[in-house]
């Protein structure tokens, strides 16, 4: 068994099969060779791969438990995080992968493809132009998002997807307490309620970890998200 199997059975009660195991290993090995020809991630060694980006995204499973059923999106996805790992974990979850650059959004597909994952898809979109879509808007259980904005400008672009009585979820480093702290205006007018923040950090991580939970309470109003570029340019403060 693989040393970061162990880890994820020891520190996030998870266990993967054998298959499971053979789909981490042929994701790792696509980002590796895609990585040669494409920037799609910083992070470049095995190592790096599994604990930075396979673990640090199972980690959601802390706070979101079995995803099984679920619907979850995951917002500039980049090469596939959170959303792959999880989705490869709870092979009955309904996945949707998001991101602004095209690149990264066909290596998805080509990964979606590769493995074989079921009910799963990769789109080419903007969170702002998402929030808006009929198609999108308020449809999914769970919405996740990793590096991808400041927590103000990130509760604009996720908590549109969130169906009422679902959850945004944010994987955050060092300054996730004053992040959420700046986000009580956003969350309030967004239809946010009872903000929650998890330590997840473990022993083989470089950086403290934190998962930033919001829960969907009511209706977005109609005229959020805003245009495309706004909520980065003037966050909800
Ligand atoms: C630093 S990468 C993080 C990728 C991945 N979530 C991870 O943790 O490895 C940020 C990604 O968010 C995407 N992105 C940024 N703003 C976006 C937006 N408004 N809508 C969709 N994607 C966006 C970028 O294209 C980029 O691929």
């Amino acid at each position: 068994m693989e040393i970061w199997v162990k880890y994820a059975l020891e520190y996030l009660n998870i266990s993967l099969s054998v298959y499971q195991q053979e789909q981490f290993a042929v994701y790792e090995q696509l980002l590796l060779e895609w990585n040669e020809k494409f920037n799609l991630t910083a992070v470049r060694d095995i190592g790096g791969i599994r604990i930075k980006h396979f673990l640090d995204s199972l980690t959601c499973t802390k706070a979101l438990g079995d995803l099984n059923g679920k619907n979850l999106a995951d917002i500039g996805t980049g090469a596939g995080f959170p959303g792959i790992p999880l989705k490869i974990l709870f092979p009955e979850m309904n996945l949707l992968l998001a991101d602004a650059t095209g690149k990264k959004v066909n290596f998805c597909q080509h990964v979606i493809q590769t493995l074989g994952l079921k009910n799963s898809r990769a789109i080419q979109a903007r969170a702002e132009e998402m929030g808006l879509s009929k198609e999108h808007r308020e449809r999914y259980d769970v919405v996740a998002a990793r590096a991808v904005a400041r927590l103000p400008i990130l509760c604009e672009y996720l908590l549109p997807l969130v169906k009422i009585g679902g959850v945004m979820i944010a994987q955050k480093g060092e300054t996730a307490a004053d992040e959420l702290a700046q986000s009580k205006k956003a969350i309030q007018i967004l239809g946010g309620k009872n903000q929650s923040i998890l330590s997840v950090s473990m022993p083989f991580f470089e950086d403290r970890r934190y998962l930033v939970l919001i829960q969907k309470a009511s209706a977005t109003p109609f005229n959020y998200p805003r245009r495309t570029g706004l909520p980065s340019q003037k966050p909800i403060l």
